[in-house]
C-alpha cells in the first residue's frame, strides 16, 4: 500500500503539492489524471523517493523511502521518469538490463540474465535487442525504458506518461501488457500517469484526479468519471457515453 499523510512539496519558493493524504491499495492499476501542472509528477517523485516532501510522510508497502537505503527503495518501487532521454549507442538489451542493477550491483547473475530476457519479451522486444537506442523510433525506446523498469522486478511500477509516443495499437497493446502484470497474487502495483483519460476509463481499477497540486478525487474508475469531475478537475465540458459498460470520454 502507499500511504501519503499531510503530504506537501515546496521546490525553492514554490508550494506544488499541498496536504496530499492519498491511500493506494496494492495491485492493479491506478491512474494518475489532471490538467497540466496539476502535480502528477510531483507526487510521483515524492513517493518514489526523488522529491522529499517538505512536509507530511509517505511510506510504500510500510517502507519510509527517505528513511531507506537506496538499495531496499530500489526494490520495492520502479519509477519510469517522463520522457526518459538517454540516446546513445547502448543497446536496448543492456539498457533493460541495468534495471537489475539494484540486485547485482555489476555483477549480473544467471537468474538476473533470465530476468532480463523475461523484460525483453514481456514488451515484446526480443527482435529489437541488439540495436543501440540511438537508431529506435521514440515510441520503441519508450517501450524499452517501460521494460527497463519492468526488470527491476519491484511490488510497485510508477510510470510518468508511459503512453507519451506510442502509436494507438502500441498504446492498447501497453495497456493490455500492464493489465495483464497488475493480475492476481503476484501481480505488479501500477501507478500511471494518463493524459488519455480512455485509456484510464479502459483499464484503470481506480483513479486519482489530481488538481492545483491537491487530490481533487479518488474513487473507482467508473465512479470518478462523470461529466461533473471532469468539467471541475479541467474546467472543460465532457460528456461521459456507456460502451460495453465502461464510461467512454468526450471532450465537447
Ligand atoms: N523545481 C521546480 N521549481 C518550481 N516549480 C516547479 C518545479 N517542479 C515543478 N514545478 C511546478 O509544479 C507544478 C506541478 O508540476 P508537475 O510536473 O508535477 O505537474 P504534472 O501534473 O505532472 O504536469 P504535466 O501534465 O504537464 O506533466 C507545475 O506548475 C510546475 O511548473
Amino acid at each position: 500500500m502507499i500511504e501519503t499523510r499531510a503530504l506537501a512539496y515546496r521546490a525553492g519558493q514554490t508550494d506544488i503539492l499541498h496536504g496530499i493524504d492519498l491511500t493506494i491499495p496494492r495491485g492493479g492499476i491506478t491512474a494518475l489524471i489532471g490538467p497540466n501542472g496539476a502535480g502528477k509528477s510531483s507526487l510521483l517523485h515524492c513517493v518514489s523517493g526523488l522529491n522529499q516532501p517538505s512536509e507530511g510522510s509517505v511510506t510504500i508497502d510500510g517502507l519510509d523511502p527517505y528513511a531507506a537505503s537506496s538499495r531496499e527503495r530500489a526494490r520495492t518501487v520502479a519509477l519510469l521518469q517522463q520522457s526518459p532521454t538517454v540516446v546513445s549507442r547502448l543497446k536496448v538489451a543492456e539498457l533493460v538490463g541495468f534495471g537489475r542493477w539494484p540486485h547485482h550491483r555489476g555483477r549480473p547473475t544467471t537468474e538476473d540474465n533470465d530476468k532480463t530476457r523475461a523484460a525483453l519479451a514481456a514488451f515484446a522486444l526480443d527482435d529489437l535487442a541488439d540495436r543501440s537506442l540511438e537508431t529506435l523510433s521514440g515510441g520503441q525506446r519508450q517501450r524499452a525504458f517501460i521494460a527497463m523498469a519492468y526488470a527491476q522486478d519491484t511490488p510497485w511500477m510508477l510510470l510518468d506518461e508511459p503512453l507519451n509516443a506510442l502509436d494507438p495499437r502500441h498504446a492498447r497493446d501497453l495497456m493490455a501488457r500492464l493489465h495483464g502484470l497488475s493480475r492476481g497474487e503476484q501481480g505488479r502495483s501500477i501507478v500511471i500517469v494518463l493524459h488519455d483519460i480512455n485509456a484510464a476509463a479502459g483499464w484503470a481499477d481506480r483513479i486519482v484526479a489530481m488538481k492545483d497540486g491537491r487530490v481533487f478525487a479518488h474513487e473507482e474508475s467508473a465512479a470518478l468519471l462523470t461529466p461533473e469531475t471532469l468539467r471541475e478537475v479541467f474546467d472543460t465540458p465532457f460528456q461521459v457515453l456507456r460502451h460495453e459498460g465502461r464510461p467512454v470520454v468526450v471532450a465537447r
